[in-house]
């Protein structure tokens, strides 16, 4: 399975695009500006998208790409997410005032977006050109939130998406029961603004330290940093260096924790 990144920064400025990752060419995990970066023929051949939470930097692309890729698609693009999050859409995204209700455009029988419920531990099959098996996460956020564990259907380790998210003891007993190929989490501040982390529920390179304590002994995976605000990342990665460091102190040599900068354009093979 591949996961290209699309955007991987916790706001905007030149180069930094908010959260999105494209699974396959099939699948898309939240829509941030990243979605922006893919031609038209890579948009039409999404066919879900799965969204971590209602939070403009993760669907803002959605709407857009909609609009974009309609006349290309015979059958409704499918939006898997939270009831939450999808109330929050219909009611102040696609409510005919910020965007049209493509979810009765052109016609109810038969629209652009269909909107389907997730709950929090549910496990499904997404996938029109290469099958995924999907188990959706819990997360801790200031919105209903969640995050995602992503492997091929038949099987193999799993790609697993924290969401936006503060410190969240029910996603590490279930990561600890996984297959796990490689983490992607969250970062968005520095310690220096661990007020306004604790307030808008994200992590901090010391909240993150704290969280990946809680990886069960003997596991290593790559964990790769993600939504970190762009004033910040060099704050936050020197930060995340020191707790690296302590870690291999802590375990000798070169073990530890093995901790990567995301990079948008990168692709993940898991
Ligand atoms: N008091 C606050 N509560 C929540 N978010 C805040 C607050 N003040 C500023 N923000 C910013 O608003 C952003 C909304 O998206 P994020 O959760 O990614 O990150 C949040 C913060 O960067």
């Amino acid at each position: 399975m591949q996961v290209r990144v699309l955007g991987c920064s916790g706001a905007i400025a030149k180069d930094c695009r908010t959260t999105s990752f494209l699974v396959d060419c099939d699948l898309l995990v939240d829509a941030g500006t990243g979605v922006g970066d893919l031609t038209l023929d890579e948009m039409a051949k999404i066919d879900d998208v799965l969204l971590t939470h209602s939070h403009l930097d993760h669907v803002a692309a959605l709407p857009l790409m909609i609009d974009a890729i309609a006349s290309r698609r015979t059958r409704p693009l499918r939006v898997h997410a939270l009831r939450a999050t999808i109330e929050a859409l219909r009611a102040h995204v696609f409510n005919n005032v910020i965007w049209p209700d493509f979810a009765s455009i052109p016609s109810r029988e038969a629209p652009f977006v269909t909107f389907h419920d997730l709950v929090i531990g549910q496990e499904l099959e997404l996938g029109t050109r290469a099958l995924k098996h999907i188990e959706v996460l819990p997360a801790v956020h200031t919105v209903p939130a969640c995050g995602f564990a992503v492997r091929c259907a038949q099987g193999g380790p799993h790609w697993v998406f924290s969401g936006d998210t503060e410190r969240n003891a029910p996603f590490w007993t279930r990561v600890n029961q996984l297959d796990v190929a490689m983490l992607v989490i969250e970062t968005a501040f520095s310690n220096r603004e661990q007020a306004l982390a604790r307030r808008s529920l994200h992590l901090s390179p010391a909240t993150l330290a704290d969280e990946l304590a809680q990886i069960a002994p003997g596991r290593s995976y790559p964990i790769y940093i993600t939504h970190t605000k762009p004033a910040e990342t060099e704050e936050i990665m020197s930060q995340i260096d020191g707790i690296t460091h302590g870690s291999r102190m802590r375990a000798g040599g070169d073990a530890g924790w093995d901790i990567r900068w995301l990079q948008a354009d990168e692709v993940l093979q898991t």
